[in-house]
């Protein structure tokens, strides 16, 4: 492992990049090196360091040293106020998270813009308010003196926490773990997805720049099994594990945890309905229901894979979404007029292509897409992938059952409110729904009847923070969000005074 004086990455110039490991305050080389491809053009943007037991070792040695610092005799308002300017540093350098993310994901800049890289201010903002505002609990206590006792409780952290993220949102899904966890007090050690190294290596820069102590975000990159992951995860002096990815791999993460009783909170894959009723206001729910479906490319867990609409306004509906499909733009990331980007890498278009074959095999009738667009030269090492509509589909397919992780889904008509509840949760997953009514009685009576941790109503991925945030079923463990969050972050100490 070697100390490397300084790190900039500079992701506006062609020079090679290197994403380094940030342990104890300083980026560190070490472990064979692996490129981090762009996926829509196929180019290289760098070289990511995987990071072994030595760079994990050392990085929890460093996060736990970091728990005994200075950070651990900050005041709450301190770390609070900390936290306000990491959340202002990603605000001021938003351009550098935008090229960043951008590159890594291939998804457009309005997304960026728009919704990722804001989000992961706000995640900093949120947290820090939030922590200083949170009461606990106290209660008197009858003793048989009569003097009584008080009980109160406290909140300290847990410790080291391991953070483990995907590639989809990477700024977005690691600082909703991170804010909250430094809030309230704990330090962390993020192991970044492998495919997207470049906003946690940024935030480090970031952390840095406004005076986090040393030792208290740190990163290791690599990959799972193996490697950064799975020596993160069965680390004995990590207190916890927090972790956003594939259901299968939380499945993995789980068992390790169950070494040294570490607690875990999961949020994981998805196989979300959206429900449109006849008397919705027709447009927002073809507006709601494309975004669902083809945002990020589709790679979103919250995403509609399988739409539900009332027969009277079925064809019309599936018309006006083929539409929305058709309109789609493929491009640079960079260039305002795309609307679509690519999947995050060519194994997975072979995994959403298998869909796209499975779909037809079983039936379905392709309204739109169903393979790869026509490309231009600049774009053809890229993963791209048509956004897709079937119809049709018997309900065993396994295209109807599974995650997919694509710009796709399947419409089906439905006839009474009592049938679209049944299908909706026809599902191993439980994460969100996206219901469109103007009958309110009714939009209230759905969402508490679809098994999910999140419903909306008359709109998708409308985000406050401070609710509660997480999946039933196969879709997680736990909530994060407000709260929530503290209470993951934390544990509860409780003190009793006889007085
Ligand atoms: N519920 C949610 O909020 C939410 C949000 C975003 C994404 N997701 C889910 O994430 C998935 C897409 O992300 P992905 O493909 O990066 O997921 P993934 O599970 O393949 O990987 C996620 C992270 O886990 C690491 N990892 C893999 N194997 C590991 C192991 N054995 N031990 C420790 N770490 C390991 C990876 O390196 C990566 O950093 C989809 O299923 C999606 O639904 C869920
Ligand atoms: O792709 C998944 C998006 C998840 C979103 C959140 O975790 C969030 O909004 O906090």
């Amino acid at each position: 492992m070697t100390v490397e004086a300084s790190y900039r990455p500079d992701h506006r110039t062609a020079e090679p990049k290197q994403f380094l490991h940030f342990i104890g305050g300083r980026f560190v080389s070490g472990g064979d090196c692996f490129a981090n491809i762009n996926p829509a053009t196929g180019g290289i943007i760098g070289q990511v360091h995987a990071g072994g037991r030595t760079e994990v070792d050392a990085a929890v040695a460093a996060a736990k040293a970091a728990l005994a610092g200075p950070w651990g005799k900050m005041t709450v308002a301190e770390r609070s106020m900390l936290l306000h300017k990491v959340a202002a540093e990603i605000t001021r350098r938003f351009e550098d998270f935008v090229e960043a993310e951008m590159a890594d994901t291939g998804q457009p800049r309005s997304v960026m813009e728009h919704a990722f890289i804001p989000r992961g201010a706000e995640n900093f903002g949120i947290f820090a308010d939030l922590v200083k505002n949170v009461p606990t609990e106290s209660f008197m206590t009858p003793t048989p003196d009569g003097a009584g006792a008080l009980n109160y409780a406290i909140r300290v952290p847990k410790g080291v926490i391991g953070v483990i993220c995907p590639w989809n949102a990477p700024l977005l899904l690691m600082t909703w773990k991170v804010a909250p966890a430094l809030a309230c007090g704990n330090t962390v050690v993020v192991k970044p997805s492998e495919e997207t190294p470049a906003t946690a290596t940024l935030l480090a820069e970031v952390c840095a720049a406004v005076g986090i102590p040393d030792g208290v975000y740190n990163v290791v990159h690599g990959r799972g099994a193996g490697s950064a992951g799975e020596y993160l995860t069965t680390h004995s002096d990590v207190a916890a594990i927090t972790f956003t990815g594939e259901t299968t791999t939380g499945a993995t993460i789980m068992r390790a945890a169950a070494y040294r009783i570490r607690d875990v909170s999961f949020e994981l894959g998805g196989k979300n309905a959206g429900v449109v009723f006849a008397d919705c206001d027709f447009d927002a729910a073809v507006d709601g229901i494309a975004r669902a479906t083809f945002i990020n490319c589709g790679q979103v867990c919250l995403g509609t894979e399988r739409v539900y609409v009332q027969r009277p306004i079925f064809e019309r509906f599936v018309a006006a979404l083929k539409a929305r499909a058709e309109a789609l733009t493929v491009g640079m990331p960079g260039d305002r007029t795309t609307t679509l980007g690519p999947l995050i890498n060519h194994e997975h278009r072979e995994k959403v292509l298998r869909y796209y074959k499975l779909a037809l095999a079983d039936g379905a009738t392709v309204v739109t897409g169903g393979g790869i667009p026509q490309l231009p030269e600049e774009l053809s090492g890229g993963s791209w992938i048509q956004p897709t509509i079937w119809t049709d589909l018997p309900g065993d397919s396994a295209v109807l059952r599974e995650e997919i992780f694509g710009p796709c889904c399947h419409i089906a008509p439905f006839d009474s409110e009592d049938e679209a509840v049944t299908r909706a949760n026809d599902t191993e997953y439980g994460l969100g729904t996206t219901i469109w009514t103007r009958d309110l009685a009714r939009a209230h009576r759905v969402a508490s009847r679809i098994e999910v941790g999140i419903a909306w109503v008359n709109s998708w991925f409308l985000r406050d923070l401070r609710t509660a945030f997480g999946g039933s079923k196969q879709s997680g463990i736990g909530r994060e969000g407000g709260v929530h969050s503290l209470e993951f972050y934390t544990e509860l100490r409780n003190i009793c005074v006889k007085l």
